[in-house]
């Protein structure tokens, strides 16, 4: 699913608007009937208080327009006109007008007043600010929003938090909406996703207002939601006849002494996931252990018995992974380094690996083109130098990408998977998942991916999604706590299982059919 700036959002209106031969106040009506139906649908009619704190621009039409389909249906509200210009929006006067007809003389507030009593059962429909958000919100609104964020009633916001812009951080939290739901049109926005500006988000949803599909879908984006419709279309299937040699022979390299279970955990998630046959290559103190965890892998050992000293073998892998447990020793430096300089089989780094190319910026034009790299925030800071935001780490990560041909995983709750000019943002996952040796796991299974023939950029992609759908079941089974990375590995299978399950109400139609 794609995610549009606020420029893209008001040129598919503009656009959905001719050609659907619509006046500009028809999208705030649907967009209204929409949270209305949400609402009631919900609601059932309870005699819940509703305040409704509505701007002067066409988030506050919606908050406006939401209001009359409340009082005709018999709920009990309040609407609050937050009065912070006069330059109010077309729509928002006409949706003001069509209240003021109803009897409804919302109350206006302004620096002066005071602000209404809110209970902790009561409702609030955030319709301050929306995607029209230019500047910081003045001191009186700012001080309007704090009194609603600490009011302990169910906040609703309407398309985004009041004061979160689309695309720079907030000025002060203190400027913000904490919205308990968000309701969104049409598109979820970047800010949704973010470290810095997700907090202010609970949960969120889409509402369908009609803009045009065919200019949303023709429309190019920086960065895309991915659930299940989009990774779905990439699964490639096993095919009857393949034999094991079809799937790839991937080398995962890395270990080092107390950091072997880094090599067990990736090397398990790549056969896991798929991959055909996995060599690994660790020092030698790993060997006994490895072959008695991984039986399925083969091991091949350098000289030294605790790190690895000499990356060289006589296979030829059709994927490489590495990094990951490998430590900073000064031969395994050097070892790295070597193998960087020669290698040009695909490639996915990790861990010690990036830390390694981090301070020899040098190897970067040596790596294979469309390498992956799998970074934590650390990491990354290491690899990109200092940002300034979330949304400059991006900027930041996209140029990156271009420069190096690379594949950049920016690992965290919505991990991003970042090539050149786009950002693929995951949907699945949990907190449970910030564990010892999830990172391993990751690795291992876009590893077992390239080597089933994905594509690089596609292997990340799906990679992520899958792993935080193991997650996703592991917790389901588990709880939080107690997700462990073996716990994750164990699970991958399940993920593919769950990729392919339709929802029960769709078999159900089918059974009733047959
Ligand atoms: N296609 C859609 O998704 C539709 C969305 N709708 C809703 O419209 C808003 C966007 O409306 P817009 O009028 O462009 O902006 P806002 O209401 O967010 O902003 C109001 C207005 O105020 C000015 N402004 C901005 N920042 C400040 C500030 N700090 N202080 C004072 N004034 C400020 C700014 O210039 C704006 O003009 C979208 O979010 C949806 O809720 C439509 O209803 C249907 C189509
Ligand atoms: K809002």
């Amino acid at each position: 699913m794609k995610i549009f700036t606020s420029e893209q959002i008001y040129a598919a209106d503009r656009f959905t608007i001719e050609k659907q031969q619509i006046t500009s106040d028809i999208l705030m009506e649907r967009a209204s009937v929409q949270i209305f139906e949400w609402m009631n649908s919900r609601l059932q009619g309870a005699q819940v208080k509703i305040h409704l704190f509505c701007g002067i621009g066409n988030n506050g039409g919606d908050g406006i327009a939401l209001a009359r389909h409340l009082q005709e249906h018999g709920y009990s509200i309040g609407v609050y006109v937050v009065n912070y210009s006069e330059k109010r929006s077309k729509d928002f006067l006409l949706n003001l007008d069509r209240l003021k007809e109803r009897k409804l003389w919302p109350e206006f507030l302004d620096s002066e007043c005071e602000f209404p009593e809110l209970g902790r059962d009561d409702i609030i429909v955030d319709a301050i600010f929306g995607i029209g958000l230019n500047r910081n919100p003045d001191n009186w609104v700012a001080t309007l929003i704090q009194h609603i964020n600490s009011s302990s009633a169910f906040i609703l916001s309407v398309d985004i938090p009041s004061g979160l812009y689309m695309e720079q951080l907030p000025s002060s939290s203190d400027n913000v909406i904490r919205a308990n739901h968000v309701l969104s049109f049409q598109a979820p926005k970047l800010a949704f996703f973010l470290p810095q500006t997700g907090v202010y988000i609970n949960q969120w949803e889409l509402l369908d207002i009609g803009l045009d599909a065919e200019f949303l879908y023709k429309t190019k984006t920086g960065y895309e939601f991915i659930g299940k419709p989009e990774v779905l279309p990439m699964y490639r299937p096993r095919l009857k006849f393949s034999h094991k040699g079809n799937y790839g022979h991937s080398l995962i390299i890395g270990g080092s002494y107390g950091k072997i279970g880094a090599v067990q955990l990736a090397g398990k998630a790549c056969l896991e996931i798929g991959g055909g046959l996995l060599t690994a290559l660790i020092p030698e103190c790993g060997y006994t252990t490895l072959q008695t965890a991984l039986p399925e892998a083969m091991v091949i050992t350098c000289d030294n018995d605790d790190l690895i000293d000499d990356i060289s073998y006589e296979i030829q892998p059709t994927v490489i992974g590495v990094g990951m447990g490998m430590g900073l020793d000064k031969v395994s430096i050097k070892a790295f380094s070597a193998f960087i300089e020669k290698n040009n089989i695909p490639l996915v780094v990790d861990a010690d690996g990036l830390n390694i190319i981090s301070k020899n910026p040098k190897l970067l034009k040596n790596l294979p083109k469309q390498t992956v790299l799998t970074p934590h925030p650390k990491e990354l800071e290491r690899l990109l130098g200092k940002w300034n935001d979330d949304f400059d780490k991006l900027e930041k990560a996209k140029s990156f990408s271009k420069k190096y041909d690379c594949i950049i995983v920016i690992k965290g709750a919505h991990t991003i998977v970042v090539y050149k000019d786009v950002g693929f943002i995951n949907s699945t996952g949990n907190p449970g998942m910030a564990t010892a040796g999830s990172g391993d796991v990751l690795a291992g299974m876009i590893t077992g991916l390239i080597s089933q023939g994905y594509e690089p950029l596609s292997a990340a992609i799906f990679g992520v999604y899958l792993h935080g759908l193991s997650g996703d079941l592991v917790v389901s089974d588990n709880g939080y706590e107690a997700v462990t990375s073996s716990k994750l590995v164990g699970h991958i299978g399940k993920a593919f299982m769950e990729l392919f399950r339709r929802p029960e109400q769709e078999q159900n139609k089918e059974i009733k059919e047959v």
